[in-house]
């Protein structure tokens, strides 16, 4: 399997992004429309705030799930014992979001969904006319002002030393949603699990927005586009010293939207949650 970064300003982007996301659950496009800029600044605000006490204030509402996740309730992946080595916070536009960085990271949220509905458009285009007719409604329409898209930032931690054995920054998991956008984290660490059971590396130069499919459109796809296993692992050498940010969008439709015979985007996440035990 091979991983290639397509420029999404080339003639045929679309159709060989769609082709990587059958093949891969993965596609890498490069010189897209997500600002750069902001990626960066959003990165930059976000690592102070995680090395700010101010985060305590703003500890995650169990009902509401938006907030501060400090990294003693850090998720424990599908089938896995050990908790990740992350903090992270959950942005909901209705949500609360510290003051000082409200703009900037809005501003993104919106962009990255506008660019995500382009990209379902594209998704929709090249789906062979048989899994087209298993959507429900244009996939676009399916996350048109969902409230449930979640923008979450993400802190690993340097290494302490002192981690929990077999601990890695995320283990392997599948994301539950329609699709993520994810621009490239400020260090290495995101691979994707092979049909061959293998680990490949996400190439993720610094720039490079990477899309992966969720388990919600591998079920409205009826499997052509696979939710594939993705981890993050922990980084050796000097690298240990460094902290890890990253800004995964995961694109949610909006509850009532039919994904299968067996399953609206509600009836869908709510197994996943209580598998997760997270409700
Ligand atoms: O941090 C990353 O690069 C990926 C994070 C991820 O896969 C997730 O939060 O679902
Ligand atoms: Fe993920």
């Amino acid at each position: 399997m091979k991983l290639e970064t397509i420029d999404y300003r080339a003639s045929d982007s679309a159709e060989r992004f769609v082709a990587s996301l059958h093949e891969t659950g993965f596609g890498v496009l490069s010189n897209h429309p997500i600002q750069q800029e902001l990626v960066e600044k959003i990165y930059q605000q976000w690592y102070a705030f995680f090395n700010s006490e101010e985060k305590q204030q703003y500890l995650f509402k169990p009902e509401t799930q938006d907030g501060f996740f400090p990294e003693s309730i850090s998720e424990t992946a599908k089938g896995h014992k050990v908790k990740d080595i992350k903090e992270y916070y959950h942005v909901y536009p209705w949500g609360r979001i510290p003051d000082s960085l409200r703009d900037d990271i809005i501003q993104y949220y919106q962009h990255a969904n506008k660019f995500a509905s382009e990209l379902l458009g594209w998704i929709e285009q090249y789906s062979p006319a048989d899994v087209a007719a298993k959507y429900s409604i244009k996939l676009s329409d399916m996350i048109k002002d969902s409230q449930k898209t979640l923008l979450r930032v993400l802190h690993y931690p340097p290494m302490s030393g002192d981690e929990e054995l077999g601990a890695i920054r995320a283990a392997a998991h599948e994301d539950i949603n329609l699709i993520t956008v994810l621009p490239a984290a400020n260090e290495p660490g995101l691979q994707v699990k092979t049909k061959q059971g293998e680990w490949m590396d996400v190439p993720s130069d610094f720039g490079n927005i990477i899309i992966n499919i969720g388990d919600m459109l591998q079920e409205a796809s009826g499997g052509y586009f696979p939710s594939t296993s993705h981890r993050v692992i922990n980084p050796e050498g000097t690298d240990k010293t460094k902290s890890r940010i990253s800004l995964p969008l995961f694109l949610h439709p909006n509850p009532e939207v039919v994904l299968s015979d067996r399953y609206t985007a509600d009836s869908y996440l709510m197994e996943r949650l209580r598998e997760l035990g997270v409700i």
